[in-house]
């Protein structure tokens, strides 16, 4: 089994991730992190020092490897990973694979996102919360065609993240 999250910036993927992983016994993988390791430099390095191009192919590359890994696990994507490359379609070809879209309102993730910006190149430059909240409605518009394409699709806009956790158990087991 691979449960895998995924989300816009700011959704809870790392957090939902690593609760849900303890919870259920399993092992945790952020792809992001993954990515930061092979590498040996930051994502904001990765993007800056070599470009976007370069970190979607790793991150493609990096995805189809760990999804090849022989056990059960819980694995938070990027935020982009199901919107490039043959991403969606590896994930939804993998019988082992359940699909997760944490979905949160355009105003909540402005809200998270505006204190947290500077660590996720796509956003760090926005100047102003007005301006970060377009930025977001823009991009979360072109993704969700991706995203909406998940097995399972939750709303957790207003839930706390043990809510969250509790529910996934739920509906997974
Ligand atoms: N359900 C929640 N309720 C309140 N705060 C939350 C919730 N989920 C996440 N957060 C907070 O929102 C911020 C972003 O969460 P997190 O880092 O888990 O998102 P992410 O999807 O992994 O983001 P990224 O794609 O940028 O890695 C963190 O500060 C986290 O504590
Ligand atoms: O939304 C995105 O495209 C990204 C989200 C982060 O998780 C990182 O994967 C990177 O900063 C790109
Ligand atoms: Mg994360």
């Amino acid at each position: 089994m691979k449960i895998v999250l995924c989300g816009y910036m700011g959704s809870g993927k790392s957090s939902v991730g690593k609760l849900l992983a303890s919870e259920l016994g399993l092992e945790f993988i952020e792809l992001d992190q993954e990515i930061e390791k092979i590498e040996k430099r930051y994502i904001s390095e990765i993007f800056s020092e070599k470009s976007e191009i370069y970190f979607r192919k790793k991150e493609s590359e990096v995805l189809k490897n760990v999804l090849k890994e022989e056990k059960s696990m819980v694995i938070s994507l990027g935020g982009g990973t199901p919107c490039y490359a043959n991403n969606l379609e590896i994930l939804q070809q993998n019988e082992e694979v359940t699909l997760i879209y944490l979905k949160v309102s355009v105003e909540k993730l402005t809200d998270r996102l505006f204190s947290e910006k500077a660590t996720r190149p796509l956003i760090a430059e926005i100047s102003s919360e007005e301006k970060l909240e377009e930025f977001i409605r823009k991009h979360l518009f072109e993704r969700q065609f991706y995203y909406m394409q998940s097995d399972l699709i939750l709303d957790t806009t207003t839930m706390k993240l043990t809510e969250i956790v509790a529910i996934l158990k739920e509906k997974l087991m």
